[in-house]
């Protein structure tokens, strides 16, 4: 899969654990930024993350901050991105299953690499169950 991957400087060494792991489990990672702990602003990175799942560079993103919050605002500031902010894996879940998320937030500052491991393994192999589901979420691209 076509992986975006961005952080501000409070997620540094989570975004490069993430993006190696996932570039070992054979997925095609773009890794958006920022690359040291150099103070930068999340709104820059959230844009990134959502212009690349816009454009269809990504086919599903990861947005990391020190709490996830700051970065998952900014990324659904666009109407293509549906980005969940979790830090356990059945959030992840379900924000597939349920939301049809194409991209989940993460806080560095508040969960570990182990836990982010398992969100991001949930949101992966999570199918969207459409259905009743999918009129909400056409919903919500009504709703811009
Ligand atoms: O946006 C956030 C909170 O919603 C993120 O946690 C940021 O990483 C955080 O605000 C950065 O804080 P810092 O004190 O400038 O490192």
């Amino acid at each position: 899969m076509r992986i975006a991957i961005a952080c501000d400087h409070a997620a540094v060494p989570l975004k490069n654990d993430l993006r190696d792991w996932l570039s070992a489990e054979g997925h095609e990672m773009l890794d958006l930024g920022t690359h040291d702990d150099a103070s930068v602003h999340y709104p820059d990175y959230g844009r990134k993350l959502a212009d690349a799942i816009a454009s269809g560079a990504a086919e599903r993103g990861i947005a990391l901050c020190g709490s996830g919050i700051g970065i998952m605002i900014a990324a659904n500031r666009n109407p293509a991105v549906r980005c969940a902010l979790v830090a356990e894996p059945l959030s992840a879940e379900l924000a597939r299953s349920h939301n049809d998320a194409n991209a989940i937030a993460m806080g560095a500052r508040l969960i570990g690499p182990e836990m982010a491991r398992a969100c991001v393994r949930a949101f992966l192999s999570t199918d969207f169950l459409g259905g009743r589901h999918a009129a909400r979420v056409d919903m919500l691209k009504e709703s811009v």
